[in-house]
């Protein structure tokens, strides 16, 4: 486990792996390992440039995510391929972009529920899936299908804005007797997505994904949920809010999702609604950066020393520098927030936002990882005296979530092609002290 944060060597683990007697004790006391596991649908992103005259000729509406009927789903790809439209393919679905980060940052094991084709050719989307996915990330529990994985045509228009639409194939056949309950064993946390029960009411992916919370809350596993796009969550937004309040532990999101879940247009009013229903909200703001929200415990509460800023929620980002817990696990919780702009006001060419709020939850989720590895490691550590849902406090979280959504914008592909770039091996040089 690399650690987060400041990358200094001393954040990385073992701290010094040629002492003999820190050999000594590792060898007596292995160190405790964690991952992550998530729930995805299997898909491939086929990206292709178009113009809104395409998006409109196919009834898609820009920006969201929308599954086509097979026939149309055929025609756009055949529109797609006359016109030699399609530029890359890339192993896609935001679950699995997640968990691909996720092993890249922290460079540890993640585990990837979904279905594979068993029949794979070279050189087919499901071959190509695999080749470009984390080594880190383990593949022996996906459950084999007859038949192709999923596509999403990733249409990027003139403004850079890209529309998914989403030809399905096998991706929601996923069976809960497919979840397997030694998955959960020592996870940092579930990931799932609320694309996972937009299926048709006959595929079983919507019960694996109950079936992993439940493994997942045997195992007291938290439970995060990304919520994909506004169309999943609007079409049933007292049915998700009821979601929230009984599985979930984080909420991600970004604008647009979290005005469709809670009717606030302002993402720091909506993260502040929606930790009525959870313990902790990521959601992300495209140009205007990122938010979280959530809880500490009032004795454990720490001042910011950065600017406090306004907002409709007056300096609310005065606690910043406190580390998320469950509310159930404050005596007196104390609600806290935090904001930051694009990291150096964002690049200055955009290649492709594609998965760049994916990338800033993965970092959230590498946090989370290292304050489990680190808790099961050094339990008496004074980083320890409170039960916290991460290693770094809200503010730190923000800053690291928007440094990897940078480096995803600076790149074609929806997932981190490599780790942070090991020069700057500290980020407050680089960023904190801007
Ligand atoms: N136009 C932009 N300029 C600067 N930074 C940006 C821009 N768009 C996105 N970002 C950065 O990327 C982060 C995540 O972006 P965004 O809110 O667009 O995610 P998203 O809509 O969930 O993306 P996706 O669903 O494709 O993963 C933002 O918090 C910000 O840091
Ligand atoms: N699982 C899943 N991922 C999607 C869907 N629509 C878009 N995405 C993914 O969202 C990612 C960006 O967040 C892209 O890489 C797409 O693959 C969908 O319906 N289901």
């Amino acid at each position: 486990m690399k650690f987060p944060g400041q990358r200094k060597s001393k954040h990385y683990f073992p701290v010094n792996a040629r002492d003999p007697l820190v050999a000594q004790i590792q060898h007596d006391n292995p160190f405790a390992r964690t991952h992550l596991v998530g729930v995805g649908q299997t898909i491939v992103d086929i990206e292709a440039r178009v113009d809104d005259d395409f998006l409109n000729r196919h009834s898609l509406s820009k920006g969201h995510s929308l599954v086509l009927d097979e026939d149309k789903a055929e025609q756009l790809y055949q529109e797609l391929k006359e016109h030699d439209l399609i530029s890359h393919e890339y192993p896609g679905d935001t679950i699995g972009n997640t968990l691909h980060n996720y092993s890249v940052l922290a460079d540890d094991k993640s585990i990837l529920l979904g279905v594979m084709s068993q029949d794979l050719k070279i050189g087919s989307y499901a071959y190509r899936y695999l080749c470009n996915t984390s080594c880190r990330m383990d593949l022996d529990y996906l459950q084999p299908v007859d038949g192709p994985i999923g596509r999403c045509y990733t249409l990027i228009t003139e403004d850079g804005e890209r529309t998914f639409a989403i030809n399905e194939g096998q991706m929601n056949q996923l069976r809960p007797e497919s979840v397997p309950e030694c998955a959960f064993e020592n996870a940092s946390a579930l990931v799932l997505s609320s694309y996972l029960v937009r299926g048709k009411v006959t595929d079983p992916m919507k019960n694996a994904a109950l079936k992993a919370i439940e493994h997942a809350k045997k195992h007291d596993v938290p439970v995060v949920l990304t919520l994909g796009t506004k169309y999943v969550i609007e079409d049933k937004k007292e049915w998700w809010i009821e979601f929230l309040k009984e599985h979930v532990t984080c909420v991600a999101m970004n604008e647009e999702e979290a005005e469709a879940l809670t009717g606030e247009k302002d993402p720091l009013i909506a993260a502040d609604k929606a930790l009525d229903w959870v313990d902790m909200v990521l959601c992300t703001a495209g140009p205007v950066g990122l938010y979280m929200a959530g809880y500490t415990d009032d004795a454990l509460k720490r001042e910011s020393t950065l600017p406090l800023l306004p907002g409709h929620i007056p300096e609310f980002n005065k606690y910043e520098f406190s580390r998320p817990m469950m509310k159930t696990d404050c005596k007196n919780p104390v609600r806290v927030y935090s904001h930051i702009a694009p990291y150096l006001g964002g690049p200055v060419e955009i290649k492709n936002t594609n998965g760049a709020g994916d990338a800033a939850l993965s970092a959230l989720l590498h946090d989370m990882s290292a304050n489990r590895y680190h808790k099961a490691n050094v339990p008496n550590s004074g980083k320890h005296n409170g039960k916290f849902l991460s290693y770094s406090s809200f503010s730190q979280i923000c800053q690291y979530s928007n440094r990897v959504s940078y480096e995803v914008l600076t790149q074609h592909a929806p997932r981190l092609s490599r780790g942070l770039p090991e020069r700057e091996d500290c980020l407050e040089e680089a960023y904190w002290e801007r």
